[in-house]
């Protein structure tokens, strides 16, 4: 089997406005879809980044890849590694949230977008189902959390109509949000996202989840935006409210110490995010948990292997997201299926994503009793619906974004807004 034609479509599609550490999520979100064509008629698809640091690799990777047996991983991360060696380092200002668009993430992002697609093609060509590529599924549904932000009523200057989510800023708000987000979802842990608003008054929005969902585990991520004192001073507030504490404090060091000083479970997306990062904070006790995201940590095999790692270092695994569709949905489910050792409801941002903004047929995925099924269907399970990609290309090319920048897009409501971190 050889690899007949490679293509990278970036898209975007509606994003509401989330607020986050660094500042609030743009009106629109970018992707890149993925797909690989076989000289055997089979097909693989892929999703990841459309910031134009990203694309840039991908699209000097896929020329490359043009007569490559899509089983051969190995000559694919050559590639990848040999392109990016030629390429000058991107910048990642305003992106910090966005681990995939930090340039020391280039060939790990790449490898993985492609990775995922000849995995898919392999996994059709075979008839089974992508997990069977991974050694086999060990659940069949994967559990997903509630993921609730803090956000406005509606952009500024709004290219569309405001969103269904209306505001959420207030105790009442935030259990509203997570009562819907449950409802439709049948999520059972909610996780909400914090580092935006005034820690006690984030930490009250748990207490009053925690009232509402007495039985549902509950997380916070402060994405660092805490100092040291201030995520000690939280952590007793909190008491034993929290599943875990995500990411409160920034640097390995720091994590290290509040670990220390409060003996709270500790997960991140932020201070361990390659393996050398693993190694350090395993020799300082840093973080419990281990938030994996095949996006930036180098594919769904690298995935697996990072689980290993966990489980041999004695620490749990979830799953990290940014804004995605029902390609990486898939792609997370199948590597969370493989993985023995997930010992959390694995994050994702998909409930945010419009019903008509996605690139799969049959529309958006569904999420029942808070999981997300692998079939027995082949490859990632999922078909492109042509119509729709050109629909979210169309709107890539019109809607002016280039990179995300949550920081660029705040400024917009507070132009004195500083990226000083940690804020509170
Ligand atoms: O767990 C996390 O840190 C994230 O999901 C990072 C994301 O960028 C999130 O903060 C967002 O979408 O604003
Ligand atoms: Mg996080």
């Amino acid at each position: 089997m050889k690899i007949t034609r490679v293509t990278v479509t970036p898209i975007a599609f509606k994003d509401a406005p989330l607020l986050n550490a660094s500042g609030i999520h743009e009106p629109y979100a970018l992707r890149s879809i993925i797909e690989v064509e076989t000289d055997n008629g089979h097909f693989g698809l892929g999703e990841s980044y459309g910031d134009a640091a990203a694309l840039a690799v991908l699209d000097k990777v896929k020329t490359q890849l043009i007569g490559l047996d899509p089983f051969n991983l190995n000559r694919l991360r050559a590639i990848v590694k040999s392109t990016v060696a030629g390429m000058a380092p991107a910048g990642n200002s305003g992106a910090e949230l966005a681990p995939g668009s930090h340039a020391s993430k280039a060939v790990s992002n790449a490898y993985s977008a492609f990775e995922v697609a000849l995995l898919d093609a392999q996994a059709r060509y075979l008839n089974v189902p992508l997990v069977d590529l991974l050694g086999g599924a060990v659940r069949t549904e994967i559990p997903f959390s509630a993921y609730l932000f803090f956000k406005y009523a509606e952009h500024i200057d709004s290219p569309y109509e405001p969103d269904s989510w209306g505001e959420a800023l207030s105790e009442e708000q935030i259990v509203a949000q997570a009562r819907r987000m449950i409802d439709e979802n049948g999520f059972k842990s909610i996780k909400l996202k914090a580092g935006a608003l005034d820690p006690e008054h984030e930490v009250a929005c748990i207490k009053a989840l925690k009232k509402a969902f007495p039985d549902a585990p509950l997380r916070i991520d402060p994405n660092g935006n805490w100092s040291l004192e201030t995520a000690v001073r939280m952590a007793e507030l909190l008491g034993d409210d929290l599943q875990y504490y995500e990411d409160p404090t920034p640097g390995l060091e720091g994590m290290a110490e509040l670990h220390r000083r409060t003996g709270l479970p500790l997960a991140t997306n932020m201070v361990v995010t390659d393996f050398d990062e693993f190694r350090r904070s395993v020799a300082q006790n840093s973080v419990q948990i281990v938030l994996a995201d095949h996006h930036y940590w180098g594919g769904l095999r690298d995935t697996q292997m990072l689980a290993l790692m966990c489980d041999t270092f004695g620490l749990g695994v979830s799953m990290h997201s940014n804004s995605h569709l029902g390609i990486s949905l898939m792609a997370m489910s199948h590597v969370a299926a493989a993985v023995p050792n997930l010992s959390y409801a694995c994050d994702t941002h998909y409930p945010w994503q419009e019903a008509d903004e996605e690139v799969i047929k049959g529309g958006k995925l569904s999420i029942r009793n808070g999981c997300v099924g692998i079939t027995r269907a082949p490859g990632l399970g999922v078909e492109l619906d042509r119509d729709q990609l050109a629909k979210l290309h169309d709107l890539y090319l019109s809607c002016g974004i280039r990179s995300r920048d949550d920081v660029r897009q705040m400024r917009k409501y507070k132009p004195d807004w500083k990226t000083v971190k940690p804020r509170f």
